[in-house]
């Protein structure tokens, strides 16, 4: 029996860890003498947690009710954003990992991996620019994936998407654990800039707007289907230049806004938020769910692509048919594969050479 003083003595060792002991810290939770939650649910992991989308959207992970265990890793101050987040009183156990010692440990068993690591734009660079640090970044943590959870769905954030789904896809296939439905570039902030734009032209509710966006994650090969708007509306060719200029630039518009303090963090969390809600709906057995999403593909020559895809319990479940285009949306096409294959090949090239 202990007393109340060696009680409170343990209570207070566990509010303050050493980080190296921050996850089996977290397991005893609060209390100090039992692991917290028994709420069912999916395991999720969220590397590059403690960044400007990681911890919003960790928040709001942590706020989903699908979750009951919520992993963050990152290298730097996990420790802060665990303890933080831990203590709002939803259902999801929230334990935190840092530096790549405990990678391993972050991924095993989880259900589905979010990976918003590396490093965002600053005016005047592409996407592309990212490509020489986050490469090797995305290299890194997905061959954790492949050491601990190889059935897991990967939701990928980190730019140039374009370049590192390819990435992670090689480095699946080399360690033979590669699943194409089990891996999605996340492109969900493109629909959610489309909806927004396209309900302020029209002046309705941007919920009530959806915009199929195919394609890619960046400038031209971001190609808004306006033809296909729900609900059905028709544009002048004012308004579709205007709307395809503003979606296809929508990631710079907010980089220049934060002149230098980096790029889409919010409006990103919220993004990729719903898009893994959605796959976690497909993994309980939901019906119905579509999303877009930049995926293997057989919708065009290409062997990656962004279309509409349904989700279930084995990931993407059915690539759909990209549907008529119009002239201008043809045209748009032809560009955006064009900058696609260099992109797709550059990222093969970087595992395989
Ligand atoms: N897909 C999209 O639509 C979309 C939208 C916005 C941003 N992004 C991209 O997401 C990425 C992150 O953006 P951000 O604004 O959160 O950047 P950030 O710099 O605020 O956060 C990135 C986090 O990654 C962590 N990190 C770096 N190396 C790591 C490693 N090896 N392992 C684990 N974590 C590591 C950093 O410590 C940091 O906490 C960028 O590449 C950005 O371009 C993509
Ligand atoms: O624009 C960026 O660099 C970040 C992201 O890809 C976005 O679309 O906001």
């Amino acid at each position: 029996m202990q007393s109340s003083s060696e009680r409170i003595a343990r209570i207070a060792s566990h509010l303050h860890p050493p980080s190296s002991q921050m996850e089996e810290t977290s397991l005893l939770g609060r209390s100090g003498c039992r692991a917290k939650g028994g709420t069912p649910g999916f395991k999720v992991a969220i590397l590059g947690a403690a960044g400007g989308i990681g911890q919003p959207l960790a928040m709001l992970m942590k706020m989903n009710p699908l979750v009951s265990v919520l992993h963050l890793y990152d290298v730097v101050n996990t420790p802060g954003v665990t303890a933080d987040l831990s203590h709002m009183n939803t259902g999801a156990v929230v334990r935190g990992f840092l530096g790549q010692a405990q990678l391993d440990n972050a991924l095993t068993g989880m259900d589905l991996v979010i990976i918003p690591a590396g490093v965002p734009r600053k005016p005047g660079m592409t996407r592309d620019d990212l490509f020489n640090i986050n490469a090797g970044i995305v290299r890194t943590l997905c061959e954790g994936v492949t050491r601990c959870c190889p059935n897991a769905i990967v939701n990928l954030i980190s730019n140039p998407v374009n370049s590192t789904v390819p990435i992670a896809a090689e480095v699946f296939k080399k360690a033979g654990t590669y699943n194409p439905r089990r891996l999605l570039g996340v492109t969900t902030l493109d629909v959610a800039r489309a909806n927004t734009f396209v309900a302020e032209v029209l002046g309705l509710d941007p919920r009530n707007v959806n915009i199929p966006v195919v394609g890619g994650h960046a400038g031209v090969t971001i190609l808004p289907l306006l033809s296909q708007a729900t609900p059905p509306s028709s544009f002048t060719p004012e308004e579709v230049a205007y709307l395809t200029e503003r979606i296809q630039n929508g990631g710079t518009e907010v980089v220049e806004a934060k002149a230098g303090t980096g790029s889409a963090t919010l409006s990103m969390a919220y993004a990729a938020a719903q898009f893994a809600d959605a796959c976690l709906r497909g993994l309980r057995g939901d019906v119905g769910i579509v999303e877009c999403s930049y995926v293997a593909s057989q919708v065009t020559e290409l062997p990656f692509f962004a279309s509409r895809v349904r989700l279930g319990r084995g990931g993407v479940e059915e690539l759909l048919p990209l549907g008529p285009l119009n002239e201008f949306e043809r045209a748009g096409l032809e560009k955006a594969k064009k900058e696609l294959t260099e992109s797709i090949h550059k990222g093969v090239s970087f595992i395989k050479s």
